[in-house]
């Protein structure tokens, strides 16, 4: 047996879905380049979903599913309400949420792809308002009901904050679901294929991904990675606080990946968009902070970033709370594992690979009196 620690570089599945290849990554074979400069979120998970770019039709019609769909259980707002909210992680939350809507799915169970579909449709349109629920209980607020006349970015801030988004905070928005959609075989996608290749249900799949999605490893650093900058709080600071921690072996967050070598492409799109909204909120520090860390990084490691690292001070921007980062990572990424879990389901087997046993061997069972 050859044991390939984490996985690396070993190819479980194929998939049409999304590809890294040579640094490269698209969704359904288009650049993440053009679609993130070009494509909405909605037209996106209809590729994902569908294979092909929506008509006009094919997305109006999308839209107003998502639309209907939107609005979540009253159990799961009285459920919210029930928790320690002030000590409950937002992701935590979340895991619990997707499970307990599993339970007032009367299809929940029912296997057959247009049954699966519609599940689908209903997770992705129930999770922003999930998301944006429970941010707005703990702070003693009431939530806001979806409004089917605004797009799936627009709506997300509309519930979160109970006003009209502008249209910067709504595009940039926008790209960064665009930019967080899918992701080949990640430690959560995985995960979902896993679960539902035991023809369990999508609600266990997803319960599943959002459980991985939350360390700090995978979707969790965009959190770590805002306070990091906060902890570091000036341009000055970046050097002796980078360089302390790279002498102890800690990692810095948001640097790194198990695919790229060269960088990750979703990088540039959220450094961007960082610079732009960090002056027009008049907080340029966290941007310049930001660059300092990576040229640091690209001298000393040289590790790039990835989509973590600059996504956390455009979040930031648009105002939305720090432990809301990786939900936000789950409300776009729920397209992406939607859709490898629908895709698994079409050609499923059973996934279950082997360990190579390091553990003592022929060992005789001593009875309890003789153990002293
Ligand atoms: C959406 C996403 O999931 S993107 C990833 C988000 N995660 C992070 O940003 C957390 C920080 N990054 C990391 O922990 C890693 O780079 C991962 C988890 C992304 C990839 O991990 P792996 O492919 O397993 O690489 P691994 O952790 O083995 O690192 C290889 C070497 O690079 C170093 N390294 C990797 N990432 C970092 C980092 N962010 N900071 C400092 N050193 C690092 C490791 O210490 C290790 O060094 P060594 O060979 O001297 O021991
Ligand atoms: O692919 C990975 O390992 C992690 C990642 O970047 C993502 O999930 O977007």
């Amino acid at each position: 047996m050859t044991v390939t620690r984490g996985l690396e570089g070993v190819v479980a599945t194929t998939s049409s879905i999304s590809s890294i290849i040579d640094d490269t990554l698209t969704y359904v074979g288009y650049d993440i380049d053009d679609l993130a400069e070009n494509a909405t979120f909605e037209e996106v998970v209809y590729l994902l979903w569908h294979r092909e770019l929506p008509t006009r039709q094919q997305l109006e019609e999308l839209r107003k599913q998502l639309a209907e769909n939107a609005t979540i259980p009253s159990e799961i707002i009285e459920h919210f309400k029930l928790y320690p909210i002030e000590k409950v992680h937002p992701m935590a939350a979340l895991r619990t949420a997707i499970s307990l809507l599993g339970l007032y799915d009367e299809e929940a169970d029912i296997m057959d792809a247009e049954a699966n579909y519609r599940k689908a449709i209903r997770l992705q349109a129930k999770i922003p308002t999930i998301v944006t629920a429970f941010s707005r209980i703990r702070k003693g607020l009431d939530p806001v009901a979806p409004r089917p006349d605004l797009g799936f970015a627009a709506n997300f801030l509309y519930m979160l904050t109970g006003s009209e988004p502008n249209e910067t905070a709504v595009e940039a928005f926008d790209k960064a679901l665009v930019l967080h959609a899918d992701h080949e075989l990640n430690a959560s996608t995985f995960t979902a294929r896993v679960c539902v290749a035991t023809l369990s249900d999508i609600y266990s799949g997803i319960t599943a991904a959002i459980g991985a999605l939350k360390g700090p490893l995978h979707g969790g650093a965009n959190e770590a990675v805002m306070k990091m900058l906060t902890e570091i709080g000036t341009v000055e600071n970046v050097e002796p606080y980078v360089q302390k921690k790279l002498a102890n072996k800690e990692k810095i967050m948001g640097f790194g990946h198990r695919v790229y070598r060269k960088g990750d492409p979703r990088a540039k799109h959220l450094k961007k968009m960082s610079e732009k909204l960090t002056k027009l909120v008049g907080q340029p520090h966290w941007y310049e902070m930001s660059v300092k860390i990576e040229e640091i990084m690209n001298s000393t490691k040289p590790l790039p970033p990835n989509v973590d690292f600059y996504s956390a001070s455009v979040y930031h921007c648009l105002g939305i709370d720090h432990d809301l980062f990786t939900p936000i990572f789950a409300v776009s990424r729920m397209s992406g594992w939607l859709a490898h879990i629908l895709e698994q389901y079409e050609n499923n087997r059973l996934i279950r690979p082997r360990a190579e046993y390091t553990g003592p061997a022929k060992q005789v069972y001593v009875p309890i009196e003789q153990r002293g």
